[in-house]
């Protein structure tokens, strides 16, 4: 026993899991507490270091969220919606900082994220990373300091395993953009576009995603005007920084009030 956090990786099998239990085992700030994976996983039961090719670490990856959320501090989630609900509730039981990754959440799930935040901290971003989040706020204010003769657009491309669209990260830029411009994004969002469109509508937020081979993330959003263009860009060319975000939010959330945060919370990026 140490006075360091102790941390669950949820979905320890899958890319993100896999970097997340790294980070965690190479971090002095913390201890892997627990590995989870989905019932029937052939990793159940393994070490989990074992499992991912290493050195034993003394954690044996299970399927039990209760008894592994009970000696956590923190819970690291990036897996899918079902189970990032489920393990909200479960986390916010065990009074555990829940940090969650997921993406491709659904209004109603988002509903139940709220929910459990009524007894613990969530922290949840659809990216952990710095730069990601600085263009959230950069991209917020290029849209406020243009008008509607400035189409926007954002643009994402992943690898080819992703199961969502747009990216959470689109999302979160779609968002930014829409409060810059002082419009509710479900009201102007213009998603995957085929056949005859008509021509583009004025002050539409567009999406457009990207799937290929084994692309990290990349993310551009685009004003395009009368005469010129202004594109910023974010390029991930590695999981890392996403597991890197996610640790510091965890440790971040230790004594925090209960409430839903995100990474502009957590990196002090608030206007
Ligand atoms: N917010 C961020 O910075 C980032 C978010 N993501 C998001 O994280 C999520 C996971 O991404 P990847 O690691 O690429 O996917 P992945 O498919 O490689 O891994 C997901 C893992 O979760 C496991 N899982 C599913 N249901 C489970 C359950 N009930 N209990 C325990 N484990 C369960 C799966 O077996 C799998 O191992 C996606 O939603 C992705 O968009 C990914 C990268 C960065
Ligand atoms: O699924 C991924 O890989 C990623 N998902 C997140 C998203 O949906 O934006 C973050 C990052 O781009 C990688």
């Amino acid at each position: 026993m140490t006075d360091k956090p102790g941390i669950v990786i949820t979905g320890a099998s899958g890319r993100m899991g896999r970097m997340l239990i790294e980070t965690v085992v190479a971090s002095d700030a913390c201890d892997l507490v627990g590995a989870l994976e989905r019932p029937g996983h052939d990793w159940i039961g393994q070490d989990v270091g074992a499992a991912m090719g290493g050195q034993p670490l003394g954690v044996t990856v299970s399927d039990d969220a209760v008894s592994a959320f009970a000696k956590a501090q923190a819970v690291i989630d990036f897996t899918a919606p079902a189970a990032t609900v489920e393990f909200a509730e479960l986390a916010a039981q065990a009074r555990a900082v829940h940090v969650i990754g997921t993406t491709g959440l659904s209004d109603d799930d988002l509903g139940k994220l709220k929910t459990a935040a009524r007894h613990a901290v969530i922290v949840r971003a659809g990216n952990m990373s710095l730069g990601v989040n600085l263009l959230v706020q950069l991209t917020k204010r290029v849209a406020a300091a243009l008008d509607d003769e400035f189409d926007i657009e954002v643009i994402e491309a992943h690898h080819n395993q992703k199961v969502d669209a747009p990216s959470g990260t689109a999302l979160m830029l779609g968002e930014a953009a829409a409060e810059g411009r002082g419009v509710d994004l479900a009201d102007v969002s213009d998603r995957g576009r085929d056949g005859i469109t008509g021509a583009r509508k004025k002050g539409d937020i567009g999406f457009t995603a990207i799937r290929g081979g084994d692309i990290v993330g990349e993310h551009d959003v685009l004003f395009a005007g009368p005469g010129e263009r202004i594109i910023l860009r974010h390029v991930a060319s590695d999981r890392k920084l996403f597991a890197k975000g996610a640790l510091r939010a965890a440790l971040w959330g230790q004594d925090r009030k209960p409430g839903e945060y995100d990474m502009i919370d957590v990196l002090g990026l608030s206007d």
